[in-house]
């Protein structure tokens, strides 16, 4: 039996934010991982799905541009592997961990006792059950950074965050990407205007779009896979990707048996210290749904130590402020609340049209817009520009630029101070002095309209 401070299942960002955070807080820690530590983000999601985007818009070869996300996801992992961890003093153990009690964990024969215990074990791509789709070979994220060789055709079930940035990568790659999305519009969860600016640069890249349509069926045709749509058209391709969504991975972890509640889909409920409820308990990352970014769980992970430390002043975990960036080619990135939650509020819209900033108009194609939202202070109402809300950003460099605004949300900052700023000519960034200026006084002739109200000139 292993006595130690802390036990932290899952070696994926959250598990590593845990164990460091925990480690450098004095505490002794046991990470038990059941693959190499780095988890979804290292292995099959943010590094070689950015390296491989990076690498299409480059115009590489297929084989080349694969053997450049090996090479890159090698050199990250080994950035955060076992002997780089046992090097800071966290005793890594190998092997799926389950609960024993609220003190114990199992790993195979292995018995560990610990005062708090970190749930951080991710989640899985969820596969939709649509008829045939079991016999069919598929691709997930778990899968598609291993093909051998480029597909001559790709169908893609999912407009969501991976369907849009591998449809982008695989087209540029030369292959023929169909992408099939149930909602409307790709990216649903965001802004319609970035979903429409998106989709607009997808098509551009050749990919056919397939929205507001379902696959009822899936088989097989000799080497090929045919997927029926509601509206009766039947899309046929060399391979199929499913990017529609995740699931939490906690099926094996016993965790009804020590008491930890989670929801209908099987996501750890938390509440804002990241604390399950039974006592010694918390979770992170994506097997919460909180926030399934990299980041999110980066934060949920030291949170879910840190809270379990102190008495008062202990952190919470806030996603108001946090931004969430799309890696496509022109990047979309989001903070805060959307437009569409504040119809028939006193919030304020300020937009400015890519095709009206200077980096942009140097740029070969200057498309995507900069949308801020902001509402009246108490008591001051609006002078000052009111505070920021929130802010939608389609543009080259949107994962950038959005930092800005997040910054001025954490702080509360009035939103004029964006505008006051001076900002560097001609950076992506001036864009958001220009759009925040809308709020006090006016940019280019345009002044920030009420939320829900649609422009007239865009
Ligand atoms: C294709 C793709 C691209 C993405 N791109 C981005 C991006 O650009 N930016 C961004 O912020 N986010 C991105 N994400 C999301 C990001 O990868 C996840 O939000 C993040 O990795 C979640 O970290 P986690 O630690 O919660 O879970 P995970 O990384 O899934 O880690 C959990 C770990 O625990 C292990 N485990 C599970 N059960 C057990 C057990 N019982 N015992 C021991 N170990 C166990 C798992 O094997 C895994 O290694 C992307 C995701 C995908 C799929
Ligand atoms: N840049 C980033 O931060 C980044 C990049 C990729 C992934 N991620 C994260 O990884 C996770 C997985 O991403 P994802 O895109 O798979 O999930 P998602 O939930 O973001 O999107 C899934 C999409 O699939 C659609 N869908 C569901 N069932 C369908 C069906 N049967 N046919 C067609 N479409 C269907 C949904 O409407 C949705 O738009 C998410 O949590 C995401 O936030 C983040």
């Amino acid at each position: 039996m292993t006595d130690s401070d802390v036990i932290v299942m899952g070696g994926g960002a959250a598990g590593l934010a845990a164990a460091t955070t925990a480690r450098r807080a004095g505490l002794g820690v046991v990470l038990v991982s059941d693959g190499d530590p780095g988890g979804d983000c290292t292995f099959t999601g943010c590094v070689p799905s950015k390296t491989l985007l990076h690498a299409a818009a480059r115009g590489m070869p297929f084989g080349e541009a694969l053997a450049r996300v090996r090479h890159t996801v090698a050199r990250v992992a080994a950035t955060e592997n076992d002997d780089v961890l046992r090097q800071q003093g966290i005793n890594v153990v190998r092997g799926r961990a389950r609960f024993v009690s609220a003190r114990t964990v199992s790993v195979d024969d292995r018995r560990m006792t610990a005062r708090q215990i970190v749930v951080a074990t991710g989640a899985r791509p969820a596969v939709p059950p649509i008829p045939g789709l079991g016999r069919v070979p598929l691709l997930t994220t778990e899968t598609v950074f291993d093909l051998a060789e480029a597909p001559g055709s790709l169908a893609i079930l999912g407009g969501g965050a991976v369907g849009c940035e591998l449809a982008q990568a695989f087209a540029r790659l030369g292959v023929e990407v169909t992408l099939i999305e149930t909602q409307p519009r790709v990216l649903p969860a965001l802004d319609p205007e970035a979903s429409a600016a998106l989709s607009e640069a997808l098509t551009e890249d050749g990919i056919r779009l397939r929205t507001g349509t379902a696959a009822r069926a899936a088989r097989m045709d000799g080497r090929q896979v045919l997927l029926d749509l509601d509206d009766g058209e039947t899309v046929r391709a060399d391979r199929l990707l499913v990017a529609t969504g995740r699931r939490p991975d906690t099926h094996d972890l016993a965790l009804e048996s020590v008491g930890v509640r989670t929801d209908e889909r099987g996501f750890v409920l938390v509440d804002r210290y990241m604390a399950t409820g039974v006592k010694g308990v918390s979770a992170a990352g994506d097997v919460t749904g909180l926030f399934p970014h990299t980041h999110g769980a980066y934060a949920m992970g030291r949170i879910a130590v840190t809270a379990g430390l102190r008495r008062t002043r202990r952190p919470a975990f806030d996603p108001s402020s946090i931004p969430m960036v799309v890696f496509t080619d022109p990047e979309v990135a989001v903070v805060g609340t959307a437009e569409r939650d504040l119809s028939g509020t006193s919030a304020r819209v300020a937009y400015l049209p890519m095709t009206e900033v200077d980096r942009a108009i140097t740029s070969a194609d200057p498309c995507g817009f900069v949308k801020l939202l902001a509402c009246p202070r108490r008591l001051l109402g609006t002078v000052g520009g009111g505070r920021v809300l929130g802010a939608t950003i389609v543009a080259e460099r949107a994962g950038e630029m959005i930092h800005e605004p997040a910054l001025a949300m954490r702080t509360g900052m009035f939103t004029g101070r964006l505008a006051q700023a001076v900002h560097a000519y001609p950076t992506w960034s001036l864009a958001i002095q220009q759009t925040a200026a809308q709020f006090v006084g006016g940019h280019g002739g345009r002044t920030a309209r009420p939320a829900g109200q649609r422009a007239r000139d865009r």
